[in-house]
């Protein structure tokens, strides 16, 4: 079994013996996305390398110009993300985005594309606006004018929630003083990237069969419980009071009506929130799925709450990361304050932002995309070969990817690597100050191709206002609890610190 790189002559990582790689996930000495990109490090002449997960080959990409083929112009090659999730254990993860594979796939990425493109976002925007404002209130409230000392992540998963269940359900919640709403309790269990189902999510990917044989559940019963509830009793509602509100709900519900289009007009201008945005590609018809595909009550829950899923947990760590720099970077602080500053004078009340001023906003888009860059909210991606594919190799030698096999990206070690980003573990927004020197094909933190990531844009318009909203009212300094450098916790399967965010946020009006 061991021989299947030897004798393609693919460099590989020498597996430990029965385990492979999957030996170094377990021990968890370093973390997984690093354990899963070793091979990158390890030889740097060649456009893929080979891993053992227990005895099965596998792929580990090197080249981002592959990545590229592989995720556009090759994609009938590669149409599956890795994990496959059982449905009776996984009633909504399995349905949702990431996880479905083929026929179904397609069908539901058609479906959604349209609820998430630039002129949904704009309509949109005002709900997460007014959250996001609202919860900025109170906060300002709470500190009386004075310094208040906050641990970051769970201030901003709260933000992020509440953002969250009110553009997706039309539920207002306020997790800021009704600490333990339902919401957000469920919503953390959903998002939780730590821990047992860290874990788990890890398996899923790195022994997919394995993990469907066993029947395995990602997320815990009652979360799946509380979202089916809440959903199906929330378009029940709307469909007996006609009720219309620009969130997720009423866009799928369109979507199962056959009533939602790209408004092409309407998206011109709209479509980029951010360098960082993605392209669009369009998806070609289906083929015949073989069954009828429609969109039931589950499907809509499955996909709201995938979006809770993927959306929360990145969005924050992006917040997160960006507030750190921001603490021990003050005069990058600084200039981005300044820049809000001069956006508000624009703005009717002074302070309530929209999308068009965040979108104009060139300083606020170059510190969010090196904080995408420095610090990869998602440090790899994957997916599953579905016909046989054959390339070169930089020494000319021809490789051939045989159907079955999983393909890792890594994400992060594209934004780390000298030879794309010098001095890559600076952080320094002057990178994105000239578009046209960074190497497109290497930065890549919602992924490319077909199977990017579809909430790109809520993403960084979330991240944006709310940092709009922080630096309009207070001053992140770095906390007494803070590590600096901060210590990474290896044993998520996210992207976090060890200790905490700990920062102290200072009135302006002080
Ligand atoms: C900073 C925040 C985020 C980051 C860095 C991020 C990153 C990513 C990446 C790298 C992928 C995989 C792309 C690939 O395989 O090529 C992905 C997929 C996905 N993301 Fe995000 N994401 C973020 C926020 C969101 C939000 C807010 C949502 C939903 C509202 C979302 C929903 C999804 C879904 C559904 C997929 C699967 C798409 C598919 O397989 O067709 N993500 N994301």
């Amino acid at each position: 079994t061991y021989d299947y790189f030897e004798k393609r002559n693919i460099p590989y990582v020498k597996p430990v013996p029965f385990f492979g790689q999957v030996w170094s996930f377990f021990t968890q000495e370093k973390h997984a996305v690093d354990v899963a990109s070793e091979g990158y490090y390890m030889f740097p002449n060649t456009r893929i390398s080979g891993v053992f997960i227990l005895r099965t080959p596998a792929y580990l990409v090197h080249d981002p110009v592959l990545y590229k083929q592989m995720a556009i112009t090759d994609f009938d090659h590669f149409t599956d993300h890795v994990s496959e999730l059982s449905v009776e254990q996984d009633p909504l993860l399995a349905r949702s985005l990431f996880f479905t594979r083929g026929a179904r796939w397609r069908h539901h990425r058609t479906g959604l594309s349209p609820a998430f493109t630039g002129s949904k976002m704009r309509n949109m925007f005002s709900l997460l606006s007014k959250s996001a404002s609202d919860a900025m209130e109170r906060l300002v409230l709470f500190s009386r004018s004075e310094p208040i000392s906050m641990e970051l992540r769970d201030l901003y998963s709260r933000l992020g929630n509440d953002a969250m269940s009110s553009i997706s359900f039309g539920v207002e919640v306020d997790s800021l003083t009704d600490r333990d709403n339902e919401f957000f309790i469920k919503g953390n269990r959903l998002a939780k990237v730590d821990g047992l189902p860290g874990l788990k999510i890890l398996m899923s990917a790195i022994v997919p069969g394995l993990f469907k044989f066993l029947r395995i559940g990602i997320l815990y019963q009652d979360v799946n419980d509380f979202y089916t509830e809440a959903v199906s009793t929330n378009i029940r509602y709307r469909e007996k009071n006609a009720l219309k509100r620009p969130d997720f709900i009423h866009l799928l519900l369109q979507v199962r009506k056959n009533e939602l289009n790209c408004e092409q007009t309407d998206d011109e201008g709209l479509d980029s929130a951010g360098f960082s945005t993605p392209e669009t590609h369009t998806l070609h018809k289906s083929d015949d799925p073989g069954e009828k595909l429609e969109w039931r009550d589950i499907d809509i829950t499955a996909a709201a709450a995938s979006f809770f899923f993927g959306g929360i947990e990145t969005t924050t760590t992006l917040l997160c990361f960006a507030s750190y720099e921001l603490a021990v970077n003050p005069s990058i602080q600084a200039r981005l304050r300044a820049e809000i500053d001069l956006a508000r004078e624009e703005l009717e009340d002074g302070i309530t932002p929209t999308y068009e001023v965040l979108q104009k906003m060139k300083y606020m888009d170059m510190v969010v995309s090196e904080t995408l860059r420095r610090w990869t909210p998602f440090g790899t991606t994957n997916r599953r070969c579905t016909k046989d594919y054959t390339f070169t190799n930089y020494d000319g030698t021809q490789i051939t990817i045989e159907k079955g096999l999983n393909i890792s990206i890594p994400l992060k070690a594209f934004h780390l690597d000298e030879k794309y980003f010098p001095d890559p573990l600076r952080f320094d927004p002057e990178r994105f100050s000239d578009l046209t020197q960074i190497n497109q094909d290497a930065y890549v933190p919602f992924g490319t191709g077909h199977r990017n990531c579809i909430g790109s844009r809520l993403a960084l318009m979330q991240a944006k206002c709310f940092l709009f909203y922080m630096l309009s009212n207070f001053a992140i300094e770095p906390g007494p609890k803070l590590t600096i450098p901060i210590v990474l916790d290896e044993t998520s399967a996210g992207l976090n610190a060890k200790h905490g965010f700990w920062m102290t946020l200072i009135p302006r009006n002080i």
